[in-house]
């Protein structure tokens, strides 16, 4: 794992949003399409604002999905996908294509085999973008998660999870597609996220699923 630290989290999000930019572009000179998953939750907002004005990236190869969904419709403040068409998929980034990740049916699970169709299109992941809960998660891989086995450890691309710590079913994209990707970034603020990303490396993933995705990460910490 690398860690970089940066003297404020304004500074992080630019310079984030600046090597994100220039690995899209890399990849996008020696392939057709590029994919780039993204957490939602508070902190990328600003990654995103600083991304989707970005006129040279040839956003229409880009497709853009989430590292994981909040089984909400659009219309709830709780969607990552409303975060994403509002403060991602704007300005030049409108050309990007999006890969969802919500079915609008009642449970995950009744979406999840045509989900798990779309995203098998989009593997490896080319560039992926990780928040982290103080809890240890990342993605909706939660500890204490009802399929946190089945996220770590199994085969599936897309896993259902409940969690105590999350107060809607979720759906994730499981450790296996997350450790398939080729660059890894994950983003963090704050002295309590950083102590518990401290903890998490001598932790098991079952008890900090982070842990599982630090080996070949980069990870980006600013205190405020
Ligand atoms: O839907 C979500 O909640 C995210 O994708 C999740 O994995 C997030 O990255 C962490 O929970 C950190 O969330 P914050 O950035 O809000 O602290």
């Amino acid at each position: 794992m690398k860690l970089n630290e940066y003297p404020d989290a304004e500074m992080m999000m630019m310079d984030l949003g600046n090597t994100i930019a220039g690995e899209l572009e890399s990849h996008l000179l020696t392939n057709d399409s590029v994919s780039f998953a993204v957490p939602g939750g508070t902190t990328p907002g600003p990654i995103f604002d600083a991304l989707c004005g970005a006129k040279h990236i040839d956003w229409a190869r880009v497709h853009v999905m989430l590292t994981d969904e909040r089984w909400v419709p659009e219309t709830s403040e709780r969607s990552n996908t409303r975060l994403l068409r509002e403060r991602l998929l704007i300005d030049a980034a409108a050309a990007a294509i999006y890969v969802p990740l919500y079915g609008g049916t009642a449970t995950p699970e009744d979406s999840l085999a045509i989900l798990e169709a779309g995203l098998a299109h989009e593997l490896p992941l080319s560039v992926l973008l990780l928040g982290m809960g103080a809890d240890m998660h990342t993605a909706s891989i939660f500890p204490g998660a009802d399929k946190l086995d089945e996220a770590l450890h199994g085969d599936a691309l897309l896993v259902p999870m409940r969690a105590p710590g999350a107060p809607e079913p979720r759906i994730t994209l499981s450790a296996k597609v997350l450790k398939g990707a080729m660059s890894r970034h994950i983003v963090i603020i704050g002295t309590e996220k950083r102590e518990a990303l401290e903890r998490a490396k001598s932790l098991s993933p079952k008890e900090a699923p982070i842990a599982a995705l630090l080996a070949g990460s980069t990870v980006h910490w600013a205190e405020s």
